[in-house]
């Protein structure tokens, strides 16, 4: 049976950590302030905004909660942005994702102040962990990276396998692993589905991020894998399941995280760790 990754408790610690770091901050004089802006009226995107905004109060963080209606022209973003950008007592700003179709996310994305930018998305934050500096990195891999690493799961020399190429997690996920000198392959769409088995089969780590309930099967994992599971997905049923199918990789696996209870957990905890981070980069600290 695998090891189960459990994302929940790790959160709590990273939340207590980032706690402590803006108590201390506090003390200094410095003190954490996240604007939190969601469009539209997606139901899931506003329960994860009401558990970030929760989060915050926890840790101790001042917290801005812009609603904004699903017609917001791509003008009356940026403008908001832009405020957002000037005040001081916000430094980390977060625009909840994805946006309606009529906003272009790229051009949001990249108005944001790259040190107030909590997500990591900026173009200037993907290019300096592309090019292995140190910064703001997107919330989901790196809670990843943290949970590989509480497990003493090391990616050195490892063959590390990422099903989905999105921005938000694929992409970055590939140059964290690659940080950590692992061995990268990325799946995505339009790879050959006769060849993803024999892929996923050569992962070691292997990363679910390609939004397809239950797509990766037992068979297709490595005995002894790690296999994160990124998805949040509804299964015939309705009820909430991840990319992979758990009850047959789980028998495969050597470690192995659920959903709910893995990386969404983390992924929260690690935005309040990037919102002290980034209040210290601002401070030179
Ligand atoms: N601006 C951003 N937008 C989005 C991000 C992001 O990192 N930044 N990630 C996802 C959504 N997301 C955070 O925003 C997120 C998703 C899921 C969870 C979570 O805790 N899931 C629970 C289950 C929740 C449920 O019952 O429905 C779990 O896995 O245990 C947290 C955050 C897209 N948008």
């Amino acid at each position: 049976m695998a090891t189960i990754i459990d994302g929940k408790a790790l959160a709590a610690k990273v939340r207590e950590r980032a706690a402590a770091e803006v108590a201390e901050l506090g003390g200094r004089g410095i003190s954490c302030g996240l604007a939190v802006v969601l469009v539209g009226d997606d139901q899931a995107s506003a329960t994860y905004v009401r558990s970030k905004l929760r989060d915050c109060e926890q840790c101790g963080i001042r917290s801005f909660d812009y609603k904004l209606p699903a017609e917001t022209s791509q003008e009356e973003l940026m403008e908001l942005i832009g405020r957002l950008n000037a005040d001081e007592d916000v430094t980390g700003i977060l625009v909840q994702m994805p946006l309606p179709a009529h906003l272009d996310t790229e051009r949001v994305v990249a108005a944001i102040d790259p040190n107030k930018d909590v997500d990591g998305f900026h173009p200037m934050n993907m290019g300096r962990l592309v090019r292995g500096l140190e910064g703001l990195r997107p919330c989901t891999p790196a809670g990843i990276m943290e949970m590989l690493d509480e497990y003493e799961i090391d990616p050195a020399g490892k063959n590390a396998v990422i099903v989905g190429r999105s921005s938000i997690v694929g992409k970055p996920m590939a140059f964290m692993l690659l940080a950590r000198n692992a061995t990268i392959s990325v799946a995505h769409s339009r790879t050959d589905p006769h060849e993803l088995a024999r892929i996923c089969q050569s992962a070691d780590i292997l990363v679910a991020a390609c939004g397809v309930p239950k797509m990766i099967k037992g068979p297709w994992v490595k005995p002894g894998a790690t296999v994160i599971d990124v998805g949040m997905d509804r299964d015939e049923a309705g009820k909430l399941c991840g990319d992979v199918d758990f009850d047959s990789a789980e028998l495969v696996a050597g470690a192995i995280t659920p959903v709910p209870g893995g990386v969404g957990p983390m992924t929260r905890a690690m935005l309040m760790s990037n919102v002290v981070l980034a209040a210290k980069l601002q401070h030179g600290l």
